[in-house]
């Protein structure tokens, strides 16, 4: 028997960022949880402990709020391949960085109907993200880069429109059909883009409306047919995206029986539960897409 080392790569996880832009006028405010993840020829701390290519989690850490000072953050898929291209230009032994970043929404508390200049609340909003992949080993034939952005716990709901019924039945089967149900999920989505160039910005809120344009205006069937629609609608409508990747929790909304307190609940009082949910994934992919290479 031999024994291998496998694939590994290592970095410092979450790195709480938060930028203020101190503007004369007004500050601006960025809040970012960034992840950073090296691999390469790491073979030796691994086998003996020889730390020489080890380039400490603590300095990668150090990286991102020195970036953050020197270039500033912009928009994260930016910020992402900046580092990951930092990472992988100046150690030897590493070949590729993963950036993986989320950012936490802010906005201007209003202050007798007018912006403060320097004081905000948390949106209710969803979380933005950005994963990036900058790779140089041998085999990529020069530098390749990746970015997959996204979004996260991005809550919808439409009150009617969705009907689920004409799924098999079996012995354990009690759900009754509906021709009229609430149809809720928490939307995480991310998607690959065809080149690692973009208006990431612009992309980002194209996206965003397609997505939940897409929501409110098919009549679903099934939570299922709702994620290839809204899947679906970016491709259409997004040229620079090659794939989207969903993952919808189905938040139920039951019924409740007020038949024992002599009411009639005509579909206006729900039970929102929060466990056990459905869990709806699937990729839509179009198929003059390049291929995803190390994106994922
Ligand atoms: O949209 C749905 N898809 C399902 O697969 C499913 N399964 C279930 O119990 N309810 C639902 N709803």
């Amino acid at each position: 028997m031999t024994i291998q080392l496998g694939a590994n790569q290592y970095g410092k996880a979450e790195t709480r960022l938060v930028h203020v832009t101190r503007g004369a006028e007004a500050h601006e405010i960025v809040d970012l949880n960034v992840s950073t993840a090296l691999s390469g020829d790491l073979a030796d701390t691994h086998l003996t402990g020889d730390n020489a290519k080890v380039l400490p989690t603590d300095t990668q850490k150090n990286t991102v709020f020195a970036f953050a000072k020197e270039h500033g953050v912009g928009e994260i898929e930016d910020f992402g391949l900046k580092l990951a291209r930092h990472f992988v230009g100046t150690q030897e032994p590493i070949h590729r960085a993963r950036v993986t970043i989320e950012q936490y929404g802010w906005e201007r508390i209003d202050v007798d109907s007018s912006p403060a200049p320097h004081s905000f609340q948390r949106t209710g909003r969803e979380t933005r993200t950005a994963m990036v992949t900058v790779d140089n080993s041998a085999t990529t034939d020069g530098e390749r880069a990746w970015v997959v952005s996204g979004l996260k716990d991005l809550v919808v709901l439409n009150t009617t429109d969705s009907e689920f019924w004409g799924y098999p039945k079996d012995r354990y089967t009690t759900l009754p059909e509906t021709h009229d149900r609430v149809l809720a999920t928490a939307v995480n989505a991310q998607w690959r883009h065809v080149d690692a160039d973009s208006d990431w910005g612009k992309s980002y809120d194209a996206v965003r409306k397609h997505l939940t344009e897409a929501f409110a205006t098919t009549y679903s069937l099934s939570l299922q047919q709702t994620l290839y629609a809204m899947g679906e609608r970016v491709l259409q409508h997004c040229p620079e995206i090659a794939e989207v990747r969903l993952s919808l929790p189905n938040k139920h909304h039951f019924v409740v029986d007020m038949e024992p307190f002599g009411l009639r609940n005509d579909n206006e009082v729900f039970f929102a539960a929060d466990r056990p949910y459905g869990l709806i994934e699937g990729t839509v992919v179009q198929d003059t897409a390049p291929e995803p290479g190390l994106a994922w």
